[in-house]
């Protein structure tokens, strides 16, 4: 047992047990009043181009379906997807109170960076800071109103952007997507590394591209060799989600805005660990 003290140069592990024990400063900022999210989950990946809005909308829409009030944080503002994924178009309305986000076909409110600007081919040339500061609004100025899940599509890496995400948004929990090559055993644990540094729960693991399915045979082709996921998900000891094979049905809709249809069955393991 640590002992009880008033300084404030120990270490972490002086502090083990000590109720003085130093809590990290935080940077949350208030959400806009007319907000009330119960649950926020981010998606994050180390890398990316692993599929981490594909399973951003696929969770979304899976609380959506159990009948939860969701949204989705667009913060990938550099690689915005979610709007085309669903088939919105348009641009988001606002107020004085703040700005509206726009609804896809199953309900689930949407805001990005692309319902902002005049077309969806308009190139988001800012930098770092100024990236940064469009997530903390997508929080502080978005009227999500009443809402139980909020699923923030991170954006990739572990840079500035995810950063000032992490450090802004009241965060009860993250999914780490990857894909399965060997490389990706060091960028989930550096994916896992910021969370746990950020002292947010990692709820599970999702592998994406982890087979197809030859149509004529049904036999499993891995064409990114095997998988190293169990053995990643043993390590840093967080329970896998699911697989996801590359599914020709799921991409097409995504690519045709009709994302809102999907069930995406592979991680249905997923609603068990959504915190109630
Ligand atoms: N399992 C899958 N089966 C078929 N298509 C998929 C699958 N996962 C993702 N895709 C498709 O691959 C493309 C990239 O996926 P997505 O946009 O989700 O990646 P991302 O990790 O969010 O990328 P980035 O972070 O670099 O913007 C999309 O067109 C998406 O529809």
């Amino acid at each position: 047992m640590a002992k009880e003290c008033n300084s404030t140069s120990c270490t972490k592990e002086d502090c083990a047990g000590c109720s003085q024990a130093k809590k990290p400063q935080s940077f949350q900022v208030a959400a806009n009043e007319f907000s009330q999210v119960k649950k926020v989950i981010g998606v994050i990946s180390g890398k990316g181009g692993v599929g981490k809005s594909f399973v951003t909308a696929s969770l979304a829409n899976m609380m959506a379906a159990k009948g939860y009030q969701v949204g989705i944080m667009d913060a990938d503002i550099t690689g915005p997807s979610i709007p085309k994924m669903y088939g919105i178009k348009g641009t988001a309305k606002a107020s004085d109170d703040g700005i509206y986000p726009m609804m896809a076909q199953n309900g689930i409110k949407v805001m990005s960076i692309n319902l902002l600007l005049p077309t969806e081919e308009t190139p988001v040339i800012w930098r770092g800071p100024v990236l940064a500061n469009t997530v903390k609004q997508f929080w502080t100025d978005v009227i999500w109103g009443d809402l139980d899940y909020l699923f923030v599509d991170m954006p990739p890496g572990t840079g500035d952007v995810p950063l000032t995400a992490f450090q802004s948004l009241p965060i009860d929990g993250v999914v780490i997507v990857s894909s399965p090559q060997d490389l990706v055993r060091m960028i989930v644990k550096k994916a896992y590394n910021m969370a746990d540094m950020m002292h947010v729960p990692v709820l599970g693991l999702v592998e994406n591209y982890s087979y197809v399915k030859c149509p004529d045979c049904g036999k499993e082709i891995k064409i990114f060799g095997e998988s190293h996921i169990e053995e990643i998900a043993q390590e840093i000891q967080v329970p896998i989600l699911g697989k996801m094979p590359i599914d020709m049905e799921l991409a097409r809709k995504a690519d045709c805005g009709a994302f809102h249809e999907i069930q995406n069955l592979y991680i249905e393991k997923a609603y068990e660990v959504m915190p109630k």
